[in-house]
Order: structure tokens, then sequence, then C-alpha cells
């Protein structure tokens, strides 16, 4: 499980993340919603080692990795979707897969790098099956559909083998179509792995449809939690950010 206790990070008198207290148990679907600049990017960053907390715990199965360093909070199991396959843009989605999963194995050896173990070829395989780009393995992430390119990253995070998978934004920049097919194949990815999933998302049509549970951050604060039902009906979340189009009242 993992536990935000009291967390907080200011930027000069700016409360980014002011106080935050959460729960996130094993295998729960959640999504991070709130206005422009109410901290949701802010709360992964200091989950994920990005940033450094002023105070508070983030604690993952009882241990601590408030402050530790990015690639230790990975090994302890909370992987986040960077938009890192856009960065090898001439490496092909296989080879792409078989770094991250190299870079991963710390007691590798150059000669690992150099030839993956059989081991690490068949994480790297399974997530391509799962994340449909097993097709797409000899093309180079450059000529991939931006979805595709996210697709990609999401795979980056998943073949490290997380408890906890962190998206920001998982659809950002893509049209109605891809944007379902997107969200499809993460709520999939939920079911079948059973991992907990936390996502940073705007389009409000598909929180409600695919989060069983809400978190809604303003100001750098909770401002509530909810199933779709209760987060639509609360008067402070529609006031501060859902405005009446998707409220339970107006729907
Ligand atoms: N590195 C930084 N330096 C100074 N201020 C920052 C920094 N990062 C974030 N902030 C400020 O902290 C607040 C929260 O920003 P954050 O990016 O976390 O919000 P957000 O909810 O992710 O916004 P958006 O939806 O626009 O991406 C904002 O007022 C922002 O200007």
């Amino acid at each position: 499980m993992l536990e935000i206790r009291n967390l907080a990070k200011s930027f000069g008198g700016v409360k980014a993340t002011n106080d935050v207290t959460l729960d996130f148990p094993d295998g729960s679907l959640t999504a991070v919603i709130g206005p422009n600049g109410a901290g949701k990017s802010t709360f992964f960053n200091l989950i994920t080692g990005a940033l450094k907390p002023d105070t508070g715990q983030v604690l993952l199965d009882g241990v601590d990795l408030a402050g530790r360093s990015p690639p230790e909070i990975v090994r302890h199991g909370i992987g986040r979707a960077f938009q890192v396959a856009s960065i090898f843009k001439s490496l092909t989605v296989q080879e792409t897969m078989l770094a991250a999963v190299s870079a991963d194995q710390h007691s590798s050896s150059v000669l690992h790098k150099r030839f993956p173990l059989p081991e690490a070829r068949d994480r790297a395989e399974h997530v391509m099956e799962l994340l449909g780009l097993a097709s797409k393995r000899q093309r180079t992430a450059a000529t991939l559909s931006h979805g595709d390119q996210k697709l990609l990253d999401i795979a980056l995070a998943l073949v490290l083998e997380p408890k906890v998978l962190l998206l920001d934004e998982p659809t950002a920049g893509m049209g109605p179509e891809e944007r379902w097919r997107m969200i499809d194949k993460v709520r999939e990815l939920w079911e079948t792995q059973r991992i907990t999933v936390v996502f940073i998302e705007h389009d409000m049509d598909i929180v409600f449809k695919i989060a069983p549970k809400i978190v809604v951050l303003c100001y750098g604060r909770i401002l509530a939690t909810g199933t779709p039902d209760e987060i639509r009906n609360n008067s402070a979340v529609i006031d501060a950010y859902l405005g009446t189009e998707h409220a339970g009242a107006a729907a």
C-alpha cells in the first residue's frame, strides 16, 4: 500500500503541496484531478523523487521513500511513465525495451547489456504484447504515432515491474479516438496486472467513466476524495473546478 503522510512542498511563498495525507490501497485505480496549478504534477514529482518534499512521508509497504533518488524509488516499486521513448527516437521499440530492462539489472555487467538475459527478453516481450506494441517492435520510436509513443512510455515503466504506476496525463495531446484507446488500455492493465494505478487527467468524461476513486486537489490541498458520484455532487468541487457541466445536479 502507498501511504502519503502530511506531504508538503513550497516554492517561495507558493504551497504547491500542502499537508497532503492519502492512502492508495494495493490494486486501486485513482484519478487525481484539479484546476491548473493545483499541485498535481508536484504531488507526482514528490512521490517519484523528482522533487524532495519539505516535510512528510511517502510510505510504500511501510518503507519511507520521501526524498530518496528517483532510481531508488523505482527500485522500490514506484514506476512513472515519462516521455522517455521520445528521447530515444532512433532506437526501435524492442531496443528501447531491452535497454530499459538491461539498465534495471543493476548487477548486470556490460556483457548483459550487450546480450540481454533471456529473462529480460521475456519480460520485454510480455510487456510489448500487453501494450499492443509487439507488431511494431522493429519500428523506431520516432515513426510511431503519438498514441503508440505514449504506450511505449508506459511500457518502459511497466517492464520494471512496479507495484505502483503513476501516469501524468496519459491522454494529453490525443484526439478523441486515440484517447479512448489509451484509457481502455490503462484500465485493462490495471485489471489484468493488479497493480496500483494513479493517474492525472483533465478529461472529466474519462475520469468519471474509469476511476473508481477520485482525488481533487486545489491550491496544493485535498479538496475532496470520493467515488465519481460523490465528486460530481460535491458542491466545493463544483465551485472550484467542475462548474455545472459535469455536476451531478446538471446530469
Ligand atoms: N519548479 C517550480 N518552481 C516554482 N513554482 C513551481 C514549480 N513547480 C510548480 N510550481 C508552482 O506550484 C504550483 C503547482 O504547480 P503544479 O505544476 O504542480 O500544478 P498542476 O496541478 O500540475 O498544474 P497543471 O494542471 O497546469 O499541470 C503552481 O502555482 C506552480 O506555479
